[in-house]
């Protein structure tokens, strides 16, 4: 076992072949997330380059909620939910985009003061059509995207060209 807490904690991240479609090599980050000091490491350098900058921290769905809501409660700040259409009982906006597989809409309620400073994460950066989405619901409800960050980012899907620049700790 390596002695490096971000090189422990990244060969945790579990590779499952043609799952959730035959091609795609998908990344599980559960066992990372299961693991104290693994979660411990990876929360706290996401947030590093962004110290106090931000008022909110805002995730996408589903696996996003669980970065998101570490980091802000690491951070003592709030966390907003971005979620798929149809699960929010009071959407202010809604964004289409297209997936490494499929197609999403996303939603967020606004219960923000105009102008407020978000931190965006996700666990994966792909193609970076959630985290452009993301961003254009948030420009849109009038808020201020002061840094957008992932635990890992997909490089030779061009991601960081959509939405960037993405502080990312891994890079596949
Ligand atoms: O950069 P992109 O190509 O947009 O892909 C990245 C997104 O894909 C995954 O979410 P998914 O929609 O599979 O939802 P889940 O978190 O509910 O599994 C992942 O959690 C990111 O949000
Ligand atoms: N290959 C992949 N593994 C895990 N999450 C993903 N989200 C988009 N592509 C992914």
């Amino acid at each position: 076992m390596t002695s490096d807490p971000l090189e422990h904690a990244e060969s945790l991240i579990a590779l499952i072949p043609d799952f959730p479609e035959p091609g795609i090599l998908f990344r599980d980050i559960s066992p990372l997330l299961a693991d104290a000091a693994a979660l411990h490491t990876v929360i706290e350098a996401i947030v590093a380059p962004f110290a106090r900058e931000f008022d909110v921290v805002a995730g996408v769905e589903a696996r996003g909620f669980l970065i998101a809501g570490a980091v802000a409660a690491a951070s003592g700040v709030g966390m907003v939910p971005i979620r798929k259409a149809g699960k929010l009982p009071r959407p202010a906006a809604s964004v289409s985009y297209d997936l490494e597989y499929g197609q999403a809409t996303i939603e967020m309620a606004d219960d923000l003061p105009r102008g407020t400073r978000v931190l965006l994460v996700d666990d994966v950066l792909a193609t970076g059509g959630t985290l452009r989405a993301a961003q254009r619901l948030l420009e849109g409800l009038g808020h201020r995207t002061v840094g957008t960050a992932v635990l890992m980012e997909l490089t030779e899907l061009g991601g960081q060209d959509v939405c960037g620049p993405v502080h990312t700790i891994f890079r596949v």
